[in-house]
């Protein structure tokens, strides 16, 4: 287990608000990592600096073994360099099969002559894809017919096709039925055995099944983390973030 990606002393502000101030914290590979934190404490914008979509205004976020500072690549660059993101709402193609969704994913890797040709393998691979996130039984099935829980697990298995170094995922838990919850707490773990998974959570039932070292922001910076007993015991978390009665409903 080693790091593989180091945010060092990165700040972001907006419009005179500092979103990111001086956040530094690593994630391992392999490592599941969840992070939590009150409304507005830099969660998504510290995914939208490591996928390029937002630039920092100092600080350095360094990323496998040739230690590349992401905030110096493209978009494009820092999702070829293997780092996928899944954002809140799920994004399929509503009018193509589950299995078709999966397959366009696995051809997105590839380039465009190789793309043209079917790959022997492709069949077997969708199939695993489909296994790894629950949707075996519905490969046939038009993406736009699924319940909410299977899209958002069609569209893991979709980043899954591009093989993540880095994953990183926005609140999967928000809108599934309890079952569902459960069944994706499961995907995360299993996918996190052999990459590196970081996930925004606020449901804290869903944090504990992960069973992960947890990272608590607040202000835009790390206000503490360890295991989730560690920081939920910190008196700090639980005056900015447990304490509060819009997040103790979710806790
Ligand atoms: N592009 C932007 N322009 C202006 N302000 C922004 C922008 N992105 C984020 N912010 C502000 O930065 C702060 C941090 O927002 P962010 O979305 O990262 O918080 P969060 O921890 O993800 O919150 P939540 O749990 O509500 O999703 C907020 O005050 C937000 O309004």
């Amino acid at each position: 287990m080693s790091a593989l990606l180091e945010v060092s002393g990165v700040s972001k502000t907006f419009d005179g608000f500092k979103a990111i101030n001086n956040l530094s914290f690593s994630v391992n590979e392999p490592e599941l990592r969840a992070i939590i934190g009150p409304n507005g404490a830099g969660k998504t914008t510290f995914m939208d600096l490591v996928t390029g979509k937002t630039r920092p205004d100092s600080g350095e976020i360094r990323y496998g073994e040739l230690s590349r500072d992401l905030t110096k690549l493209s978009e494009a660059r820092i999702a070829q360099a293997g780092i996928g993101r899944k954002f809140q709402k799920p994004t399929v193609f509503e009018d193509q099969t589950v299995s078709e969704n999966l397959t366009m994913a696995l051809k997105a890797t590839r380039n465009p002559v190789t793309v043209l040709t079917k790959r022997p393998d492709e069949s077997d691979r969708v199939a695993d894809l489909a296994a790894r996130v629950g949707l075996s039984d519905t490969l046939e099935q038009r993406a736009g017919i699924l319940s909410h829980g299977q899209k958002q697990w069609l569209e893991i298995g979709m980043l899954l096709a591009q093989e993540p170094r880095l994953l990183l995922v926005d609140e999967p838990a928000a809108g599934m039925t309890s079952a569902e919850r459960e069944r994706t707490t499961a995907m995360l773990v299993e996918a996190a055995k052999t990459r590196a998974v970081v996930v925004i959570e606020h449901d804290m039932e869903f944090v504990r099944r992960l069973n992960c070292r947890v990272t608590v922001l607040h202000e835009g910076s790390v206000l503490a983390e360890g295991s989730l007993d560690h920081v939920c015991a910190d008196p700090r978390v639980i005056d900015v973030y447990l304490g509060r009665p819009e997040e103790a409903a979710d806790a």
